[in-house]
């Protein structure tokens, strides 16, 4: 249901029990059978005199039931393009919402990682204080993290975008042809996680920050350049980033070199 892109992954979900084969194939493997093997016909085998064929050995059973979990991942996969194509509605100029397009396109420069890695260069270039160097040392080495990550599992992964997908993104590296999971979503969570954790704010600021890092999860949806579960596992990885860099906290302490080194700059 989810276009050409969709048609792809079903049909690698379908085929990945038997790679190179397609469903038809897989259920041809049945002929390879042991009846099959003797060189028995199996119609010519149901006659009186013939022996009742083997049992089918234990993998071929298991490509011709599809399991349980088999199943529950293809379900939530169409479902996954399904709602991801109903909710692409800035997708392109001509798309129900496409008037809104470029206002995505800011959110998605709000989020992209070249202006918060200047941002948090420039700061802390600025900065006069060892706590304040602390805390933007930290946010370099998450946003550095973040993007190692990100690149290693969509190197992985390998899923396309959505098919209704217009590649024109700021500035990409060569794995950001892949979607999965969405980098912004993940910095969106990380560095919103970072800054409530760090910064002093009052609520509705705090409150502004994690509607920045929702809207901004959603827009990668309307725009087409994600399925939803793309922004889902983002989110969810940006989260247990912060938990990783939280727990290698770096500071004068644990990473006197990094402090000297910066402070001689
Ligand atoms: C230091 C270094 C390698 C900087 C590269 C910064 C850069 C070009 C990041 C790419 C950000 C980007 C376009 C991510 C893709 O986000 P999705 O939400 O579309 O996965």
């Amino acid at each position: 249901g989810g276009g050409g892109g969709g048609r792809f992954e079903f049909q690698s979900l379908l085929s990945s029990r038997a790679p190179g084969l397609d469903p038809t194939c897989t259920r041809l493997r049945a002929s390879e059978s042991p009846v099959h093997r003797r060189g028995s016909f199996p119609l010519a085998g149901a006659g009186p005199s013939q022996a009742p064929p083997a049992p089918l050995p234990e993998e071929d059973r298991m490509d011709l039931n599809p399991s349980f979990l088999g199943i529950a991942l293809r379900s939530l996969l169409a479902i996954d393009l399904w709602l991801s194509k109903k909710l692409g509605v800035c997708a392109g100029e001509s798309s129900s919402w496409g008037s809104m397009r470029p206002l995505m396109k800011l959110l998605e420069i709000s989020g992209h990682g070249i202006p918060w890695l200047l941002g948090t260069l420039y700061c802390l270039s600025r900065s006069d204080s060892w706590a304040g160097r602390e805390v933007l040392m930290n946010l370099l080495f998450a946003l550095l993290l973040d993007l190692l990550l990100v690149a290693l599992i969509k190197g992985l992964v390998r899923r396309r975008r959505p098919a209704h997908n217009q590649m024109d993104m700021f500035v990409t590296l060569s794995v950001d042809k892949y979607s999965f999971p969405s980098g912004h979503a993940t910095r969106a969570a990380l560095v919103s996680r970072f800054i409530l954790n760090h910064l002093v704010l009052a609520i509705p600021l705090r409150v502004l920050v994690v509607l920045w890092a929702f809207i901004l999860g959603l827009s990668r949806v309307m725009l087409g350049r994600h399925n939803v579960t793309d922004v889902a596992f983002g989110f969810f990885l940006g989260y247990t980033q912060y938990s990783i860099v939280d727990y290698c906290w770096l500071s004068p302490h644990n990473a006197p070199v990094l402090f000297l080194l910066w402070n001689q700059q």
